[in-house]
């Protein structure tokens, strides 16, 4: 059977790199280019790539993906920053492409997945929510995208169960104190040397608490969810959002 063509954009940064091994090293994958910064896209046409493994910036991403859809290369992205607007733009593209499939995983990590769930599914029976993420110093973006998620996930499903908003009876606090507010869900980005990718939610109810915490301690902890991606993407045209959806979680 012949080997799937992948391409890693961000090719040198701390998970593209990962994510190059990663593919070498997949016996039913051939990695046919591996980009950095300033290196032509144009590189992935000439070198057949069927799948290209985005891991750049917020600030790089945009063009990356159209550049990739517009030629019907199926995307894999772990890239972080994404907006209501920016998804209706990638949503264009695919239209106009419909063979071509994009899965966006805020978190390649099986436990990252697995804490966004159990978030979701406790979420309904505890009247507070809040996340914590907690991240290496040099990361860009805050809060990651794995804890803006996880926020907005709490919140459909409280919406869905009719929660009233959560008590919170403060009046007077420092710029920030109270964290970022998703979707009406407190959260708070701490960033520290010495730690890589780390979320706690916390929930509460009368009496009791509920911690759902997840590590990665190391960057191959990504990396069966992007060669997952990987190979179902080319066969799931359109946009996916999550890795839970090529996950059989239920
Ligand atoms: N979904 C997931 O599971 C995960 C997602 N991430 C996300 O992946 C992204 C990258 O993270 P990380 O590896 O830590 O960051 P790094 O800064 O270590 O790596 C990013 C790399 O992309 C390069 N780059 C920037 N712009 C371009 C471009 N236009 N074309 C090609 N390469 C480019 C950078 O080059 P230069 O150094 O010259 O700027 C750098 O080498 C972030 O958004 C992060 O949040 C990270 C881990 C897991
Ligand atoms: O930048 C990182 O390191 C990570 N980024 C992703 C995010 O923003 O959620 C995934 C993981 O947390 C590691």
């Amino acid at each position: 059977m012949s080997k799937l063509r992948v391409a890693v954009i961000g090719a040198k940064g701390r998970i593209g790199s990962e994510a190059v091994r990663a593919v070498e090293a997949a016996e039913d994958m051939e990695l046919v280019a591996a980009l950095g910064r300033g290196d032509e896209l144009e590189t992935l046409t000439g070198a057949g790539a069927q799948v290209a493994v985005e891991l750049t910036h917020p600030d790089a991403v945009m063009a990356n993906l159209e550049f990739c859809v517009r030629n019907g290369i199926h995307g894999v992205v772990g890239t972080t920053g994404w907006t209501d607007d920016r998804l209706a733009q990638l949503r264009t593209w695919l239209d106009a492409s419909p063979r071509t499939g994009v899965l966006i995983a805020p978190n390649f990590s099986i436990g990252a997945v697995l804490t966004m769930r159990f978030a979701q599914q406790a979420a309904r029976f505890f009247e507070s929510a809040e996340v914590i993420e907690l991240h290496h110093p040099n990361k860009a973006d805050a809060p990651s995208g794995t804890a803006a998620r996880t926020a907005k996930l709490i919140a459909e499903a409280r919406a869905a169960a009719d929660c009233p908003p959560q008590p919170d009876a403060t009046s007077s606090a420092l710029d920030g104190a109270r964290g970022a507010d998703v979707d009406g869900i407190p959260v708070h980005s701490v960033r520290l040397r010495g730690l890589l990718a780390h979320q706690e939610v916390l929930l509460g109810g009368v009496g009791e608490t509920l911690t759902v915490r997840h590590d990665s301690l190391h960057h191959s902890s990504f990396m069966p969810g992007i060669l997952l991606g990987a190979r179902r993407v080319v066969a799931t045209p359109g946009l996916t959002m999550g890795l839970e959806n090529f996950l059989d979680l239920d």
